[in-house]
């Protein structure tokens, strides 16, 4: 088996030990373990003095390799009470000679914990350092939940792993984490002079787990960590990896680094597996999605694109310019009269404010920002513009206009995109000879902060088409997402029976904060009846609209939105929704909705033998959420989506699925098919056909196929690892 470590040593005694994993040098257990027999041979040999510790091919290391989670491994190693790969960074900073590390592109995970081992680190510029384990569903586990805090400090520490987010190396120059900062040419050069300096004493020899005096004392360490305690329950209440982190934080803190490792070994442990299995899924999800069979593996060159014409300065228009300005992206903003291009105008600027005042971005990026941003009345700035995004109102004639106009007023080689949520793609193109080059960005209100973008391509669109708008969507930081041209496209039409079941259990009788309050405690942040009132319910009856059409057989006509227009109430938009909303306060549930609730039971007049019925917490969330998974059958029976993985991340970047669950087909498959199936049969036999089962669910629940598992011609396989 050939070996993924080299050493080399140097006439001037310098061991430089070289561990190679492409991509991303992940750490297997096999890596670890030549690392320690390199290590032990390092020591052996007498010409050695010193070691400086890289990785191959430019970057140094993503972390322990994510593939073998779950995976047996041996314990024991040099310390038995330690696991392996904790004790290879103990053999590092407890061994003889001394260690510097050489960071070039990232240190991640097991990557920055083995460099925190080292007696030194030096970095190139830019280079990413974190420690993302909790996004996995784990928390570091080879001394990082101990040594970052030495070396940063609690508090900043407790907000890297909890977080997840990577810091640069310039900034961990400043807080101590890396000790120089150097060229790329010059990184091997500088570390073997630290390195030997170390051994020579005329630069200190440290041990991070050693160290104490950036913790601070007892009384402000426990402090710190009580307030990150507090806001993990509030923010991460499902996560228990967070807490775990915290626990091991803590250990080390009171009794000492050594007593912490034992406590983040102990806590390593399988634990939090089903939270870890679903993270990981979601991870490997991911990264499958931005694999298009014939448009990313055909050899085409993406076109760059330098400036963007948006139609439209409503909430959706003024999110995508914001999320496109923040991205350098020129944009020109189209409205039909000053007054509303204004308004626009405004709510971009209001967005930019709003990330500046929570500290996301920087008072000189909203100034580049603004400076990039254009506001026009009229076509003809388009000529210069490499592609067009519509986000005006959802009107197939109006549409229909402005592509026609488009095709006349734009270069030939520019894309013409629609913000469309539901509307078909070939119905919006029909008035044009453009269908090439007509393609769906559907992105998820609000526009600047939903990570998610749909792509939804015809038959017709082109692949060079596709990988330029992949492209600009990871370019402003989107996760975008290949889906077939449908009525609702893959997201919209899975979740229309999510408000659906809400408004049916209604009308059954069960109380809307109840229902509100079971599907928040499930994990999706805010409850069906809460969503509609702050999507406006504009937009729902013009998209309910568009989905009767198609699956008007499945669809529940809930009288209730319209009786809540005619009471004067619009949701947020004017205060007064199913909840109040008053400015500075949360959403408090409005009894006064209650009577029109009445009125819409009756007119709707679904209860069997006119009383309410009778059903449990499981029960509510179920009949919500498994009309969904049904829906999303129908999608990947359809080859609306390229794998059931994509769903998955659809969901949870889309949706706000949780994403601890794995995402919507995970989860089901946890759940089970034949559970699904026969409960939604049940339903469609008491409630008609909204829970009718389809052909492809009864299938799988009948052969006992989990959903996940690809259907033989639409989906590529799902890359999960698991
Ligand atoms: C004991 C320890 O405490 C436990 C750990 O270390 S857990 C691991 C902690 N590390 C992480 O979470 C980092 C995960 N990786 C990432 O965030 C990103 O991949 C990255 C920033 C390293 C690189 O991003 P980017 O350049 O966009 O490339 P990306 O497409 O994500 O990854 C390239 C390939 O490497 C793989 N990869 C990345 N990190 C990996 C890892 N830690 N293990 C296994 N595979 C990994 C990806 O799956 C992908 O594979 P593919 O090409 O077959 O799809």
């Amino acid at each position: 088996m050939s070996s993924n470590v080299s050493m080399e040593i140097g006439s001037d005694g310098v061991a430089v030990i070289k561990f190679s994993n492409p991509p991303v040098n992940a750490l297997s257990f096999k890596i670890i373990e030549e690392l320690k027999e390199k290590y032990v041979e390092a020591m052996n040999r007498n010409e050695v003095k010193a070691i400086v510790l890289t990785g191959e091919g430019g970057r140094f290391c993503g972390g322990f390799d994510i593939n073998s989670f779950g995976k047996e491994k041996k314990t024991g190693g040099d310390d038995s009470k330690l696991s392996d790969e904790q004790s290879l960074v103990n053999t590092i900073e407890e061994a003889k000679k001394p260690t510097v590390a050489a960071i070039e592109g990232l240190a991640l995970g097991g990557g920055l914990e083995l460099a925190m081992g080292c007696h030194a680190r030096i970095a190139t510029p830019k280079v990413q350092l974190g420690l993302p384990e909790l996004t996995l569903g784990i928390i570091p586990g080879m001394g990082g939940t101990q040594r970052l805090p030495r070396l940063v400090g609690t508090s900043k520490a407790l907000e890297m792993m909890l977080t997840s987010r990577p810091i640069m190396s310039e900034d961990g120059k400043k807080l101590g984490l890396i000790d120089a900062v150097v060229s790329k040419e010059e990184l091997l050069t500088v570390a073997r002079h630290w390195a030997l300096d170390i051994a020579e004493r005329r630069k200190p020899w440290i041990s991070s787990l050693l160290r104490t005096d950036k913790l601070g004392s007892l009384a402000e360490a426990r402090q710190v960590i009580q307030v990150a305690r507090e806001q993990a329950t509030r923010t991460a209440p499902n996560m228990p990896q967070h807490q775990a982190c915290l626990d091991a934080v803590e250990e080390g803190v009171v009794f000492g680094g050594y007593s912490g490792l034992l406590k983040e070994k102990e806590l390593t442990s399988p634990t939090v597996l089903y939270t870890s299995k679903s993270l990981v899924h979601f991870f490997f999800a991911q990264r499958a999605i931005s694999k298009v069979p014939n448009v990313t593996d055909v050899g085409l060159k993406p076109r760059h694109i330098k400036k963007v014409a948006v139609i439209g300065g409503g909430l959706m228009g003024s999110g995508i310019a914001t999320a496109l300005i923040l991205s350098n992206i020129f944009v020109v903003l189209k409205e039909i009269n000053p007054m509303y291009l204004q308004k626009g105008i405004k709510a971009i600027e209001a967005n930019l404010r709003s990330l500046l005042a929570r500290g996301k971005i920087t008072e000189d990026k909203v100034m580049n920002a603004l400076s990039i941003l254009t506001g026009v009345l009229d076509y003809s700035e388009f000529r210069h513009v490499d592609l067009v995004i519509e986000a005006v109102i959802e009107s197939v004639p109006l549409k229909q206009s402005i592509f026609h106009e488009l095709e006349k007023v734009c270069s030939q080689n520019c894309i013409l995109a629609t913000n469309t949520s539901t509307i078909d793609l070939n119905i919006i193109g029909e008035k044009t000879t453009s269908q090439d080059r007509i393609v769906g960005a559907h992105f998820f209100s609000p526009a600047h902060v939903m990570p998610l973008l749909e792509i939804v391509r015809t038959d017709k669109t082109s692949a060079q088409v596709i990988l330029d708008l992949m492209t600009v969507g990871k370019a402003i930081k989107k996760v975008p997402v290949i889906v077939e041209n449908c009525t609702g496209f893959a997201v919209n039409r899975t979740f229309f029976p999510y408000g659906q079941g809400a408004h049916i259990l209604v009308h059954l009788g069960v109380d809307l904060f109840r229902i509100d309050r079971l599907v928040k405690e499930f994990g999706i942040p805010i409850g069906p009846f809460q969503l509609q009132d702050v999507a406006g319910y504009g937009i729902g009856i013009a998209a309910g609209k568009v989905l009767a059409s198609a699956f008007g057989d499945r669809m529940f006509k809930s009288p209730l939105t319209e009786l809540l227009m005619k009471d004067g109430r619009n949701g947020k938009l004017n205060g007064k929704g199913y909840y109040t909303y008053e400015k500075g306060s949360r959403p408090k549930p409005d009894p006064t909705v209650l009577p029109i609730i009445e009125k819409s039971r009756k007119l709707a007049n679904i209860m069997p033998s006119g009383k309410p019925v009778s059903l449990t917490d499981q029960e509510i969330v179920e009949m919500i959420m498994f009309p969904v998974v049904n829906e999303a059958c129908r999608v990947m029976e359809e080859g609306i989506v390229l794998r059931a993985s994509d769903l998955d991340v659809a969901s949870i970047l889309g949706m706000s699925f949780p994403s601890y669950r794995g995402g919507l087909i995970f989860w089901a498959d946890s759940v089970g098919a034949t559970h699904i199936y026969s409960s939604l049969k049940k339903w469609s036999e008491a409630y008609g056909n909204f829970f009718r089962p389809s052909k492809f669910l009864e299938e799988r629940a009948k052969k006992g196929i989990p959903l996940s598992v690809p259907t033989s011609t639409s989906q590529t396989g799902s890359k999960s690892r698991l």
